[in-house]
């Protein structure tokens, strides 16, 4: 019986799926086939005789010798009868592998054998050291982590979805995974979702939540099925990235690409997304649409003289008043600079649009208050159909435009619908454009000449040139039609440099051949004005016509010199520098005041002509030359009058002691040729010896208006 006994635990030995060795006075003395498999196909002799300690690395994890660890180990077996412990062997080709060892010891004879059992523990090692791992980045992750079952019944999350919802753990273990939902997404939604989840197993996209403080917030979920070995589905995982801070970037930088920074408007690129979608729309509705364009009329005086801070602060109220006038499902756009435009979708006739642009004026030309300063907006504004004047965007855009322009031209704070002449006009614009070009090119420009009295002595002192066009086939052109276009294309300063450069030689010439001083008078452009190059460049020309430099008048408005004062001043302390006199044309038209003037080098100013036309039967016209005339004699600045038509004028002027006069009654402006007879004629010296009975009286004048 014992023997059979001893023959099955032999059997049992021999076919442990464990390593089963028998050591005997520290050295093996039995062992299993498992064993020899363990370490690497050893054979039994070798195993036999090798020490224990021979079969492990030199150190154990823990940093022991394994020498005295394995001593310490059996003592412990022997002492307690048996002792379970890991250990790390290494194998014949030197690898190492984790067993866990069951030390049995067996009093026998004189002596203690120890039975030894070793369990591979690879498997589970890896095992314990993947679930640590994913317990880290479970706990350690940034992104929330969220476990459900089948239900949707969550069991397990990590802190980061504690700390993004603000649940404690307790609170959300067992709730069903839908109790955070945000409210803002349909079922469609939630269908789709679900659809992609059985269809593909995963689900992946921006979603909104709602966290326990109430607060809706957007998150970049990732949803998964997890399957057992089987392939049945077990969990879903739902991986939860706080996207609010990408989506306050992404706002930013939409609102960056697609509005205007200081209006907060949509911007061009989005008026005309919107103008292609709303024309899409209404092709497909067959509906009618309106785009009004926009310009603020003299905003540029505003921005000039108030300073950009204060032109924004304009542009921002003006914006904000539009939006006002119109539906919101209407776009209003800023364009650029004082340009804005509105879209007046579902329109149901043209009469509406019209109404919309009424209410647009009304609303926007009140006064409103930019800093310390009371202003009154003024706009004007053009309004092309679809699809009645265009199809596309960039047509009903520049029909709307060219509208524009002609309510503009039309003296402003108006609406103009667009007319096919019009477009007629902007054509004609360009032809003169064009024309100009060619006539400046052959030398088709010339300075027409209109003489400057001195009331005392009544001979022409002075001249100014003024720029005429003799046209091949139209003739003679005023400068009214040709001077704002010339501004607005650039050629003003050819044609400028042109009139000065053919007046210097000119006027040199009529000086040298008739010992007669005389000044030389030239209206400045803004864009001339503004030329980094205007100093060199005059002077260049004075140097080549040998004119002298103390004769030139530099004729430029008051709108010129508002804006960037240091700038301005610069540019007239330059020109002062070189000895040309400066002198200011129009005043009264503009908003200067001659307390504002006198910080700036100037010699002269010329009193606008509205003021001499009805001086002598508009009291408050009178009343402001007279003020002007002494306050600028007072400031040793030269005064011409401009626009005398008549005698009485004339002696009136000389009276309030103004020193020179230029107007029709001495001389319409000539060409060069009629102006030398007129130099040069004995009786074109002008009588203002005045006798008693030609000085007007102001009772005189008063009875003209009484
Ligand atoms: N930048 C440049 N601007 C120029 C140049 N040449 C002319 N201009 C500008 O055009 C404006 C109109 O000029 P014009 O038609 O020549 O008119 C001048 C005179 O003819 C007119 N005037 C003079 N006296 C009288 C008068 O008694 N009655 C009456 N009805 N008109 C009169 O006034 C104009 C002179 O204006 P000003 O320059 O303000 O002295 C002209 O105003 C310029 O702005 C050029 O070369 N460059």
């Amino acid at each position: 019986m014992a023997e059979v006994l001893q023959d099955q635990y032999r059997v049992l030995f021999e076919h442990s799926a464990d390593a089963m060795l028998i050591i005997d006075e520290g050295r093996f003395v039995d062992c299993n086939d498992a064993t020899l498999k363990m370490l690497g196909d050893m054979s039994r002799s070798e195993l036999f005789s090798t020490h224990p300690s021979q079969l492990s690395p030199s150190f154990q994890p823990d940093g022991v010798p394994s020498f005295d660890k394995a001593n310490e180990m059996i003592s412990m077996a022997i002492e307690n009868g048996s002792h379970r412990f890991e250990w790390v062997h290494r194998k014949i080709d030197g690898t190492d592998f984790p067993v866990e060892v069951l030390l049995t010891a067996i009093p026998a004879d004189d002596r203690t054998l120890l039975h030894v059992v070793w369990r591979d523990i690879t498997q589970r090692k890896k095992t314990e050291e993947e679930l640590r791992l994913s317990t880290y980045v479970m706990e350690s992750t940034s992104e929330g982590i969220v476990v459900t079952d089948m239900d949707l019944k969550i069991i397990e999350v990590n802190p980061a979805y504690c700390k993004l919802l603000g649940y404690t753990r307790d609170e959300v273990i067992g709730r069903n995974a839908g109790f955070a939902k945000s409210g803002r997404h349909d079922a469609e939604f939630y269908k789709a979702i679900w659809h992609s989840i059985d269809m593909t197993g995963q689900w992946q996209g921006e979603i909104w939540d709602r966290k326990k403080s109430g607060e809706v917030f957007p998150i970049y979920l990732r949803l998964n099925v997890v399957r057992d070995v089987t392939g049945q589905p077990r969990f879903y995982t739902g991986l939860f990235s706080d996207i609010s801070h990408q989506k306050k970037t992404e706002e930013q930088l939409e609102e960056l690409a697609f509005y205007d920074p200081l209006t907060k408007l949509p911007n061009r690129t989005l008026f005309h997304q919107r103008l292609r979608q709303d024309l899409k729309n209404c092709r497909r509705a067959k509906k009618k649409l309106a785009l009004l364009f926009i310009d603020l009329d003299r905003f540029k005086y505003i921005n000039d003289s108030l300073g950009h801070s204060r032109g924004d602060l304009m542009l921002v109220a003006v914006g904000g008043r539009i939006q006002q006038a119109v539906r919101s499902m209407d776009t209003v756009a800023r364009m650029g600079g004082d340009e804005f435009t509105v879209i007046i979708t579902d329109l149901t006739d043209e009469f509406t649009a019209g109404e919309v642009a009424a209410k647009i004026l009304k609303e926007v030309i009140q006064p409103v208050w930019i800093g310390e300063h009371e202003i009154i907006p003024h706009m004007s504004i053009g309004i092309s159909l679809f699809p009645k004047d265009g199809e596309n965007v960039e047509d009903l855009t520049r029909y709307a435009d060219m509208a524009m322009y002609h309510a503009k031209n039309e003296g402003g704070d108006n609406f103009y619908f667009f007319r096919e002449s019009m477009n007629k006009e902007s054509q004609k614009r360009l032809v003169l454009e064009n024309d100009m070009n060619n006539g400046l090119c052959n030398a088709q420009f010339v300075p027409y000449y209109q003489p400057i009295v001195d009331l005392r002595s009544g001979w022409i002192v002075g001249v100014e040139a003024l720029a005429r066009w003799h046209h091949p086939d139209r003739g003679l052109v005023m400068p009214d039609e040709f001077i704002p276009l010339a501004e607005e294309s650039g050629l003003i300063t050819t044609l400028g440099q042109q009139i000065l450069q053919q007046a210097c030689l000119q006027v040199k010439q009529w000086m040298d051949q008739h010992s007669q001083e005389l000044t030389l008078a030239v209206n400045l452009s803004g864009r001339q004005f503004n030329s980094k190059e205007l100093v060199q460049d005059i002077q260049g020309t004075l140097e080549e016509a040998g004119f002298s430099h103390g004769n030139l008048i530099l004729e430029i408005t008051e709108s010129m010199m508002m804006g960037h004062v240091d700038r301005v001043r610069n540019q007239l302390d330059q020109l002062h520098a070189t000895g040309i006199k400066l002198a200011i044309d129009d005043f009264g038209t503009g908003y200067s005041s001659l307390s504002y003037l006198q910080h700036f080098p100037l010699n002269s100013l010329k009193i606008d002509r509205s003021f001499v036309t009805h001086l002598l039967n508009d009291r408050n016209k009178r009343a402001i030359v007279k003020a002007i005339i002494s306050m600028a004699n007072a400031m040793d600045l030269d005064v011409v009058a401009e626009g005398v038509e008549s005698r009485e004028q004339a002696l009136y002027l000389k009276q309030l002691d103004c020193k020179k006069v230029q107007g029709y009654y001495f001389s319409k402006p000539l060409p060069a040729i009629q102006f030398e007879k007129l130099l040069t004629n004995e009786n074109s010296r002008f009588n203002f010896n005045c006798t008693d009975n030609d000085f007007v009286d102001s009772d005189q004048i008063n009875s003209l208006f009484q």
